[in-house]
């Protein structure tokens, strides 16, 4: 049973999005990404840190041959971005040819995921496609098609299931948004 409130650091967070409608809305996803990625191999690329439960609970639902790798990036100080996206991980796979399914647990301004395609076209995959558990898209700065998306929110700071404030949150198996 999830707490109704956390509080983390200066900041209280009222429960937003329990795990079991987390849980449905990511087997609506992998479904899809079954659906359309069946006979391609695809490589999932997580972005670090906050994807981390996304990508592992998506990866239990998918069901084709697939490989997975991690990047990390960070633009966000406190709640808010600061438009400056930095590599601090990157991939050792060669992309070359693959067909690419960014995994995302949101997409907030979008300035993460732009980059991150950016970067990820010059090596020459197959195909890209975004994989998002949350996108806010009121927040949104650029023009970007966003193929799945587990569920459209508010503009709120939401923190849990790998979303941190400041470091803390990550670990809450539900999903609370800022009072
Ligand atoms: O669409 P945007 O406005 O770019 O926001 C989305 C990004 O912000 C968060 O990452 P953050 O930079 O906080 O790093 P973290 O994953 O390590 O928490 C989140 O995990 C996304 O990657
Ligand atoms: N924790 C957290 N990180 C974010 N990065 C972009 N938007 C958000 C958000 O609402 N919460």
């Amino acid at each position: 049973m999830a707490s109704q409130s956390v509080t983390l650091h200066d900041k209280s967070f009222g429960i937003y999005l329990p795990e079991t409608e987390i849980l449905n809305d990511i087997k609506v996803v992998a479904d899809r990404i079954n659906e359309d990625y069946a006979s391609l191999n695809p490589l999932f690329v997580a972005v670090l840190n906050g994807s981390f439960m996304f990508a592992s609970d998506l990866l239990k639902e998918v069901s084709m041959p697939c490989e997975i790798s991690f990047m990390k990036v960070s633009s966000y100080e406190n709640t808010t971005s600061t438009g400056q996206v930095t590599e601090l991980v990157g991939l050792k796979e060669n992309v070359a040819g693959r067909h690419l399914v960014i995994l995302e647990d949101i997409v907030d301004t979008g300035n993460t995921v732009v980059k991150l395609l950016a970067m990820l076209k010059e090596r020459n995959p197959a195909s890209i496609e975004i994989a998002t558990l949350l996108q806010k898209p009121e927040c949104l700065k650029h023009e970007l098609s966003v193929k799945y998306i587990g569920r459209e929110i508010p503009n709120d700071f939401v923190v849990g299931y790998g979303l941190d404030y400041n470091g803390l949150g990550r670990n809450l198996r539900d999903i609370y948004k800022v009072l």
